[in-house]
């Protein structure tokens, strides 16, 4: 190896060629000590390849220096990042450990077996009361797991807006319905996990869907329910058929700027097919035959692939029929259409943002028609049963508009009892209490249903589910590990807002079960009690559509009373013969 060495002392450069530093001693010094160079070179020479060799140092090492500069800069941003932020996810993830290591209890519960958790703890057959003895028990929080899979009861509505609302960032997701998906309705806004879909979706529902929009489609409610008033007379023994009617024809129109003119016409067939889906699978099917028919996979491998078709169909077909429209010039303004022309105002019509307007449309129809037509059906029986609630809201309507003039939006201020008359049926029989999203909450936490030995754990969360699930809106999911009021919330735990209870807690609502419209009146003339609000469910999942549900109910429930008599059918000797309510839990009531 051959080195160039500088002595300071000398000035000189000594050239050793022998592999040593050509200073360790004293004979080799006084040898080596050179007037011309080893390379042969000249003083001169010698002089500019130093220099040439000093400039090229320079060079690097001022380049160096910059790049160090610049690399030390970045080295202190990544410190003080580091500096900022490792103290905040240290502490988030001692705080997440301690949370656990201090073993913080549980919201209370039923007592719990080991693995089992508490599927032996709940009652073997459907039983209604359930979540209220659970309520009445434990109070506005319950815990229960099965086989370790944790849900949270909320029986509370201030605990339902405390942790659905006021955290709503982490408490705004669903659990996976994978009967759901089966038949195609994955996609829609109510089973979307929350994220950056769930939040465009939500915006394009909701932003059509506001208060003040909403004013936009009292027309097509308008001209709509003078068809139902017309039905009803023509058939009145028809109404639950009319009032069907009235609600899908005014939720396609909306959608898809459809008017329904004929019993035959494609959207109302869809509809019924589709509902014939929402009833049959999942919502109809006894958990008992659910069991069996999914532990064979026959539901995976036949019903579903049929429904899942015709909701595909349906969906096409909507949006199909408006793009058609929209080519020709002839579309009618909906939210389709507004939606599709925007796209492409903003040159947004990718094939993403459209398929979002055809599922969000779908969405309309699914969520808006069976639950608004529920309501509607248990205020002809509330009616039915109490003649003198109809007859104090028909005085109401006949003083305030004169005997025979139909109810128009404007009235709606000057006619409160029949405002509380609405939410009355809507505070004692929910339209979504949804027995079976509890059941659906079985499929939970990533339960493939293709799996045998899955299969043979969800026949166990059967058991359970069956019986407790006759109140809960739709379940939301937690996303982080929570504290609330010192109770230890896990991640993952599937919420359910037991809106039944919330409506009927005796300590909010007197006499509770007893249907009084009055409760809503300020004292002195009522008894000042809260609105329904609950019934909409909570938080960024709350319900969007719910302005256009209570404009809807409102027109048709006003209109019919002031137009007929509701009463019950009688019997060959002129008896009354008083209907019994019975629900069939399919999505809605
Ligand atoms: C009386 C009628 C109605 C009732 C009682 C009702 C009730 C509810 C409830 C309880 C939820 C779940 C809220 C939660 O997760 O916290 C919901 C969600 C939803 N509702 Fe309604 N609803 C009604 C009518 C409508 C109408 C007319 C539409 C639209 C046309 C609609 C569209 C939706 C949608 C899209 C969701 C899913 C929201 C999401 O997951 O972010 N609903 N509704």
């Amino acid at each position: 190896m051959t080195t160039f060495r500088r002595f300071k002392d000398a000035g000189t450069l000594f050239y050793n060629s022998e592999g040593s530093d050509g200073l360790s001693s004293s004979a080799s010094k006084s040898r080596f000590l050179p007037r011309q160079s080893a390379l042969g070179l000249s003083d001169c020479e010698l002089a500019a390849y130093i220099t040439s060799i000093r400039s090229l140092l320079q060079h690097h090492i001022l380049h160096g220096l910059k790049r160090f500069r610049v690399s030390i800069v970045i080295g202190m941003i990544t410190t003080i990042m580091l500096v900022l932020t490792v103290p905040v996810v240290v502490a988030l993830w001692i705080t997440q450990t301690r949370l656990r290591r201090a073993k913080l209890p549980y919201p209370p519960g039923p007592p719990a077996e080991p693995l089992l958790g508490h599927l032996r703890a709940l009652p073997r057959t459907y039983d209604r009361g359930v979540y209220r003895r659970l309520a009445d028990t434990y109070g506005g929080i319950v815990y229960l797991h099965v086989l370790g899979k944790p849900t949270v009861i909320i029986n509370s509505e201030k605990i339902a807006i405390d942790l659905l609302e006021k955290r709503g960032v982490i408490y705004s997701d669903r659990p996976s319905f994978p009967l759901y998906d089966m038949i195609g309705w994955g996609d829609t806004l109510t089973f979307l996990p929350y994220g950056h879909n769930f939040l465009k979706t939500r915006k394009l529902i909701q932003d059509q869907l506001t208060r003040k929009k909403c004013i936009i489609f009292e027309d097509i409610q308008l001209a709509q329910r003078r068809i139902l008033l017309q039905n009803l007379l023509t058939s009145p023994e028809q109404f639950s058929f009319h009032a069907k009617r009235f609600v899908v024809a005014v939720v396609l129109e909306i959608t898809y700027g459809r008017k329904i003119t004929s019993d035959d016409d494609q959207f109302l067939k869809d509809a019924e097919a589709f509902d014939k889906i929402v009833a049959q699978e999942p919502g109809s099917l006894s958990l008992r035959k659910a069991s069996v028919l999914l532990t064979l996979s026959i539901v995976e491998s036949t019903t579903t692939t049929e429904s899942q078709r015709t909701v595909q169909e349906a969906k096409e077909y909507g949006i199909s029929v408006v793009q058609d429209d929209l080519a020709s010039g002839n579309a009618r303004p909906s939210f389709c259409s507004l939606g599709l022309e925007e796209l492409s105002r903003e040159q947004q019509n990718s094939e993403e943002e459209i398929g979002r307007i055809k599922v969000s449309a779908f969405q309309l129809y699914a969520a808006g028609a069976e639950t608004t037509w529920s309501a509607i059906l248990t205020f002809f029986f509330a009616m039915v049963l109490h003649p003198d609630i109809q007859r104090k809201s028909q005085r109401e309507l006949d003083e305030v508009l004169g005997h025979g003039t139909f109810p128009n939006y404007e009235d709606r201020d000057s006619l409160p009892y029949l405002t509380c008359v609405i939410y009355e049926v809507l505070r004692l029989d929910a339209p979504i209490v949804l027995r079976h999203h509890g059941m659906n909450g079985i499929f939970t936490g990533g339960i493939q249903s293709s799996h045998w030995v899955n299969l043979q754990i969800l026949r166990l969360y059967l058991g359970m589910f069956t019986r407790l699930s006759s109140a809960s809106g739709v379940p939301h999911r937690v996303m982080e590990d929570d504290v609330y009021e010192g109770m230890f919330i896990p991640k993952g735990s599937t919420i359910i807002s037991n809106i039944r209870h919330m409506l009927t807690n005796e300590d909010v609502y007197h006499d509770p079960f007893t249907f009084c419209p009055e409760r809503f009146l300020p004292k002195p003339d009522g008894y000042g009690e809260p609105l329904p609000d609950a019934v909409f469910g909570f938080g960024r999942r709350i319900c969007p559509g719910r302005w256009l549900a209570l404009s809807g109910l409102w027109v048709s429930v006003a209109s019919v009373l002031a137009m007929f008599d509701i009463k019950p059918i009688q019997d060959d000797q002129g008896v009354d013969v008083l209907p019994k309510l019975e629900f069939h839990d399919s999505l809605t009531r």
